[in-house]
Order: C-alpha cells, then sequence, then structure tokens
C-alpha cells in the first residue's frame, strides 16, 4: 500500500510538472520525456497517438515511430485512454497487466480552455520487480516474526552484540539465567554481565571465528554458564556477535537426574546384590568367594547349578561388583526364545533381511548389552545352528546382524548358566564342544539347597522376613520341629521351591500367629515324596542298598511332579509350564527327555 501511494504521489506529480513544463521549449520537453523513468503515452481527440516516449517503448516494446499516427487500440488492445477521452474524468493509480508485465498507471484527460477534452495522457511505470520486493519483504517479515517468536520462547539463553562489542539484543531466557535486563546490556558494552573470565562476544569479534563451550562466570551471583559464540558475518562483513550461554547448575542437575534414572534402570534389570545372597554352607561359601573373585575380571563365567539354585541371583551380583555395572545387565532366557526367531532376536537384524522385517532393521541382545553383561539362562538351549555365531563373539568379539556381512564390534561380558551337565549335552550331540570350553573358562558350581541344608533356617528367615513386607505380617521364626521336617525334604525345586512353600505356609497361618509351626507347613512336601513312592520307587528299597545315584532319585521327582502338574491341568502344557515355572521350551524337553505321555 505504502509502494502504490508513493506512486501514485509520482505519477500525478509528473502531470502536474508536465502541464507547467507545455511552455517550455519543444527540446526541453523533448529531454525530459526521454530521461524520465515514467512511461507517457499522449492521444489525441480521435484516438491516435501522438506522443509515445522512451520508457514507454521500454515497457511495452513498440517503437515510437512505428506507433506514432495509430490509433491507440491496435498498438495496446486493453488501454482505457479512449473511455478517458470520453469520459473527462482521471484515472489515477490503476494497477494493469501489459502481457507478463504489471505496470501502475494514471490516465488524465488534457482540456482545453473551453473545458473540452482534447487529449488524454497515460503515464505509466513497470512495478513487477517492486512486487516481486514487496513479496520479500513479506516474506522477511513472516521469517522475522517467526524467529521472533523462537528467540523469545527459547530455554537458551541467547545475547547479540554489534560489530563494537556492544549489547543489542537478549531474550527472557538470558534475563532469567544471568538476572540482566535489558536496560542492563543494551547499549552498553558487552562485558557487562562477565562476572570472571574473557567476554566471547569480544574474543569472535577479534577473530572472527566461532567459540564452543567456554565456561564463565556471569552475574553478580557469578552464575557457571557454558558459553557458545559465533560471528554475525553479512555479504563478507562482521556485523556483531551472537552468544548461547547455559546454565551449568541446571546441566549438573539433569545429568544428576539421569545418573539416578540410570541407577534405577540398573538397579531394576540387575537387582541383586552378593549381600542379597544367603550362605553358610561351605560348599555354597566357596561359591560365592569364586564367584566374587571372578567378577571384577573381564572373564567369561558358567553359572551350574539345579533350577531354583540361585544362578540368576548369582549373575546379577557378579555383574554389579564388575566395572560394568553402570552399563546394561541383558538377560537373555534362551529356551523362551523360539528356534527361528533366536538369531534375530539375539544378533538383531538389517532392513529387509526377511519379511516382516522393522524399517532401519533391529539392534539384538549384544548391541543392547554392548559395555555391560549379557547373561545366557539355560545356555543348552541355544539352537545348534546358532552356536557357532555364538562362537564367532567370543572368539572375534564382533557380531553380524543377520542379512548382514558387516561385523559389529561388540564388548560384552557374558555369564552362562546351565541346569543340565553340559559334558552330557555335548556328548549327545547338543552343544558344540569348542563353545563348551569357551564358556567353562571360569566354572562356578551352585550346590543344591538339599546339599546346604545348614543354609535352610537363615532362607527361612529371609523369606519370612520378605512375605512380612510382601504381606504386612509379623512373623517372627519357625519352630525346631516345622524346621527338622523342611530339613527332611530334598527340595528338588531349590530356593524357588522354598520360597513358594513359605508363601504357601503364611496362608496357613492366622494373622495372630507368630511362629511357623509343623501343623502350618501344607502337605506338598510329604504328598511329594509320596510321588517317589507311587513311583514304585520304595524309599526303604532304596534305603536298604538298592544304589540310587542323587541324580537318578532328583530325576524321578522331577519326571513324577512333572506328571503331576500335567495331570492336573488335564495336559495343558502352558499352564503346567506356568505352575512349574519353566519355560514351555523347557518343558517340551523335559517331557522328551523322560519321555512322559
Ligand atoms: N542364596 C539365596 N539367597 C536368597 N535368595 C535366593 C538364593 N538363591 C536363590 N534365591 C531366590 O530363589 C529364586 C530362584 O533363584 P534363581 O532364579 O536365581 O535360580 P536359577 O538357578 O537361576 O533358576 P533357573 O535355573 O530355574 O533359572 C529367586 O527368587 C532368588 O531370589
Amino acid at each position: 500500500m505504502i509502494t502504490l501511494y508513493f506512486y501514485l504521489e509520482k505519477s500525478l506529480g509528473t502531470f502536474l510538472f508536465m502541464r507547467k513544463v507545455i511552455v517550455m521549449k519543444k527540446e526541453e520537453l523533448d529531454i525530459i520525456l526521454k530521461s524520465t523513468n515514467d512511461a507517457v503515452i499522449v492521444i489525441n481527440a480521435i484516438e491516435k497517438i501522438t506522443l509515445f516516449n522512451t520508457a514507454a517503448e521500454r515497457i511495452t516494446g513498440f517503437q515510437e515511430k512505428e506507433v506514432i499516427g495509430k490509433p491507440i487500440k491496435e498498438v495496446i488492445i486493453s488501454t482505457r485512454l479512449p473511455y478517458v477521452l470520453n469520459s473527462g474524468e482521471a484515472e489515477l493509480n490503476q494497477r494493469q497487466l501489459l502481457g507478463n508485465t504489471t505496470i501502475i498507471t494514471s490516465r488524465m484527460p488534457v482540456k482545453d480552455e473551453e473545458g473540452r477534452v482534447i487529449a488524454a495522457v497515460a503515464i505509466f511505470r513497470d512495478i513487477s520487480e517492486v512486487m516481486d520486493l514487496t513479496h520479500q519483504i513479506y516474506k522477511l517479515k513472516e521469517m522475522q516474526s517467526l524467529l521472533e517468536g523462537i528467540f523469545h520462547s527459547t530455554q537458551d539463553a541467547i545475547s547479540v552484540c554489534n560489530e563494537k562489542g556492544i549489547g543489542v539484543l537478549i531474550n527472557p531466557a538470558y534475563t532469567r539465567v544471568t538476572g540482566f535486563t535489558e536496560e542492563d546490556i543494551i547499549g552498553k558494552p558487552v562485558t557487562a554481565d562477565i562476572a570472571e573470565g574473557e567476554s566471547m562476544h569480544l574474543q569472535v569479534l577479534r577473530t572472527k571465528q566461532p567459540v564452543k563451550n567456554a565456561r564463565l562466570k556471569v552475574g553478580s551471583q557469578k552464575k557457571d554458564v557454558l558459553v557458545h559464540a559465533a560471528p554475525i558475518i553479512v555479504d563478507g562483513e562482521l556485523k556483531g556477535s551472537v552468544g548461547v550461554l547455559h546454565d551449568l547448575s541446571e546441566i549438573k542437575k539433569l545429568t544428576d537426574e539421569l545418573i539416578t534414572a540410570k541407577q534405577i534402570i540398573r538397579k531394576l534389570e540387575a537387582k541383586y546384590l552378593f549381600e542379597d545372597i544367603i550362605a553358610e554352607d561351605e560348599g555354597m561359601l566357596a561359591a560365592l568367594q569364586k564367584a566374587k573373585q571372578a567378577a571384577v575380571t573381564p572373564a567369561t563365567i558358567l553359572l551350574r547349578g539345579e533350577s531354583g539354585t540361585g544362578k540368576e541371583l548369582f549373575a546379577h551380583a557378579i555383574h554389579n561388583l564388575s566395572q560394568r555395572r553402570y552399563n546394561q545387565f541383558v538377560r537373555v532366557n534362551c529356551p523362551a526364545i523360539s528356534e527361528n526367531l533366536f538369531e534375530s532376536e539375539v544378533f538383531g537384524y538389517v532392513e529387509g533381511a526377511f519379511t516382516g522385517a522393522r524399517k532401519g532393521g533391529k539392534r539384538g541382545l549384544f548391541e543392547e548389552a554392548h559395555g555391560g553383561t549379557i547373561f545366557l539362562d539355560e545356555v543348552t538351549e541355544i539352537p545348534i545352528s546358532i552356536q557357532a555365531k555364538l562362537l564367532r563373539v567370543l572368539q572375534e568379539k564382533e557380531i553380524l546382524r543377520v542379512g548382514s556381512t558387516k561385523p559389529i564390534s561388540i564388548d560384552v561380558r557374558i555369564i552362562a548358566a546351565t541346569n543340565i551337565a553340559l559334558e552330557e549335552a555335548v556328548k549327545e550331540g547338543k552343544f558344540r564342544e569348542d563353545l563348551y570350553y569357551r564358556l567353562n573358562v571360569i566354572p562356578i558350581e551352585i550346590p543344591p539347597l538339599r546339599k546346604r541344608k545348614r543354609d535352610l533356617y537363615s532362607l527361612v528367615l529371609h523369606l519370612i522376613n520378605k512375605y512380612n513386607q510382601e504381606y504386612g505380617r509379623k512373623v517372627e521364626g519357625i519352630s525346631q520341629e516345622a524346621l527338622r521336617s523342611l530339613e527332611n525334604y530334598d527340595w528338588p525345586g531349590n530356593i524357588r521351591e522354598l520360597q513358594n512353600y513359605i508363601g504357601r505356609t503364611f496362608i496357613n497361618m492366622k494373622y495372630s500367629e507368630k511362629i511357623i509351626e509343623e501343623e502350618h507347613l501344607p502337605k506338598f512336601i510329604h504328598k511329594d515324596v509320596s510321588f517317589l513312592i507311587s513311583e514304585k520307587e520304595n524309599i526303604d528299597n532304596t534305603a536298604k542298598g538298592e544304589d540310587k545315584s542323587l541324580k537318578e532319585m532328583v530325576a524321578k521327582a522331577e519326571k513324577a511332579y512333572i506328571k503331576e502338574v500335567l495331570k492336573k491341568y488335564r495336559g495343558n502344557r502352558t499352564l503346567a509350564a506356568q505352575e512349574l515355572q519353566i519355560s514351555l521350551r523347557n518343558l517340551y524337553y523335559k517331557i522328551e527327555k523322560y519321555e512322559i505321555d
């Protein structure tokens, strides 16, 4: 609008000026008409062109000599000069299209002394460029409001100075961090906010180079800040410097929060420490001692022990004592991962590796554990086809994602666990011998509960404490008789079984009862012993000298118990596996092993 008004004034001015110069000599008028930027076309009373100046030639593309004397409508089809001639009314500041050119034009009648219209004049100017500029200004204004919005709302404290080192702009975040307002900074030397250290703005103005991560103290409170500053260069000329401050106390607060969050996550993943492992038995204490010594080395550890003896507990404790404790602990429950997914779950895959592969591929569990520990629980369940790949990780310390030939370096400590004799799995061809040797670097044997009955009392007290907290109870201990009953049982499910058993005992106790007595003990123990009898493996016979090894007895008990649970759930293997607290794959394995129908 401002631009248009400007042209209105100018064209009108030119017209009035021209009326004055009519009296001028023709040569002078010619010079003016040739040199003005405004195009001028004059037509006479019969609509023929009588004047066509140089600017009119430039804008229309016609030459003066070819148009003089021609009817205006033959030269400029869209002309409105004939209307002005007829109406005698001026048309000022009209926008018009001449081909591809936008012009702004004023058309005026020329009258004789008696007021008769004897000619009409059009004075116009090409405004395409001006239109472009208007558009650009509009866009710049839009950008300016956008930047102002960002500048005022960002949490980054920003200050800008000119090339002389005088403050010109600060944002609200700057005031929040430093305590300085616009009054304190704008128009003042950039050193105004510095409490200790050199102004980074001055350094930038001197060197024309950006500065990163400089530490300064600002404001009366000498706040620690981190500064980034960069030169503002326009058309190759230094115009000033822009600086961004970060409050270090805020960064420290966030870092502390991050560390706490990491510790919580780590605790959730590897929640047990060596102090959480109850042990009084010598064999168990020796295992603990060995685990503690091994924990601080980078060596691979193989935890051996029956189901429920505490292998996972050991793995957590080892990770938490090692130097990797602040990094990930990743448990791989080997039997729980189906065989065809195993490779991609554990080693990851690249995009397009198989139908249904995620866009961008996926990190595997080994990559997740990078820098930390991977716990391969029930390692014998790793499909034989994958074992060679695992060997490669152990030897080369690198993995190959499914579908890729590019190895990825991995720094992971491996802890493996098995509840069956690996040597037998090797003999049966179910486990690679070379992998066995690689895993068996530091074997730690965790004794079954029946071999460390000395631990029973402490374990029971530990479990009483645990359930008191969980159920809000106040049980204080266990009677000698009840403890003896527990000692007479073999605990094939080890601590896990004991844990469940004490849980059930609590249910049998009244709220007011403080001591676990024999009468509170679930019949479970006796029932379990009766399995053995019902399996026609008369305990007496065993005692009388039928040489049965403990391993065979435990296997028989395991078989009988699995049969019992399967019967209870009418053959539903999923529910049975849940009750047995083993994976479905493991249950299938055991059904096959014991040839259970
Ligand atoms: N010495 C111990 N002190 C306290 N709690 C224990 C101890 N050993 C095992 N537990 C508890 O017994 C349960 C079973 O332990 P864990 O899962 O570590 O056994 P596991 O040998 O890994 O079993 P599986 O081979 O079936 O995976 C856990 O709840 C664990 O906290």
